[in-house]
């Protein structure tokens, strides 16, 4: 469950450049909240639209699957989400505090607290066993030793990887590459979780085995998670989908699974 710090302290209610001072989407909290988002980049001499009026609410212990073609705005959405680029227009409100409303130190420091990013690669450091991944990344966001060894031996169980903490990510499968990834992602206890792809390198078996993993932790961490996926055959076990396309962003669609607890 999150323990870790909340960034509150936003500023006042002045609005950003080109933020609307209503709700487009709903006026209702939620973990992660997109509201009107448009971001363009520069495009010879005009603009491209790779976010076009979004609108998004995930809730903590929701999980959203994101489909839509190559191009569409998908990994710019996620980036949005992340706080890692400002979008033109609109709102990107995460555990309740509107990342346009900090300053770059603060919006950081909300970053590094609330969101979890996991990668297609999970990108772990050869020389670590399991277990010291999450105990690096627990130091680096200044949380004690001794709690993240014991965060990240319960982490390391809850992704089936007890026996495997001592191993390196070459004595690791991808697939338990791609567990320890989860686990270090979730060690910060995050409000929400950002996922990119995290099947692209994984067979069949293993794809299944981390989208589950993932969506068994989203209700267990009461994370919002945001999985973008090409593959639609892991999107039953998300809430929701939804689909971008030219940068506009469907409204989600509850799967079965997510009937009764989509919003
Ligand atoms: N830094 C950038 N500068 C200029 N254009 C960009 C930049 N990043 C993305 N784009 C453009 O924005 C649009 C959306 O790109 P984005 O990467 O978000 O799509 P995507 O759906 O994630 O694609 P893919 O599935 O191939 O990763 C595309 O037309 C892309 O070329």
């Amino acid at each position: 469950m999150p323990t870790s710090p909340r960034v509150s302290d936003q500023a006042a209610p002045t609005m950003p450049s080109g933020a609307s001072s209503h709700s487009v989407c709903s006026p209702a909290p939620a973990a992660l909240e997109l509201d009107g988002v448009t971001l363009t980049y520069p495009d010879g001499a005009g603009t491209l639209t790779a976010l076009d009026q979004v609108c998004l609410r995930v809730g903590a212990g929701q999980m959203l699957a994101l489909v839509g073609p190559s191009g569409s705005g998908k990994s710019s959405l996620l980036a949005v989400a992340a706080t890692l680029v400002q979008p033109q227009h609109g709102v990107v409100s995460i555990a309740g505090s509107d990342a346009a409303q900090l300053s770059r130190r603060r919006r950081d420091r909300l970053r590094r607290d609330e969101v979890g990013m996991i990668f297609q690669q999970p990108n772990l450091l050869p020389s670590l066993t399991a277990r010291e991944q999450l105990i690096l990344a627990e130091d680096m966001r200044g949380g004690s030793r001794r709690s993240a060894a014991a965060r990240a031996d319960a982490l390391l169980e809850e992704v089936g990887l007890t026996d495997a903490a001592g191993r390196r990510p070459h004595e690791l499968s991808g697939g338990m590459r791609q567990r320890v990834n989860i686990a270090r992602a979730l060690i910060g206890s995050p409000s929400v979780l950002l996922v990119d792809e995290p099947t692209a390198a994984l067979d069949h078996e293993r794809s299944l085995t981390v989208v589950q993993l993932l969506a068994r932790l989203t209700i267990e961490h009461q994370v919002a998670t945001v999985m973008v996926t090409h593959d639609t055959e892991y999107v039953p076990s998300a809430d929701a989908v939804a689909t971008m396309r030219d940068g506009a962003l469907s409204r989600p669609e509850p799967t079965d699974a997510g009937e009764s607890s989509w919003n």
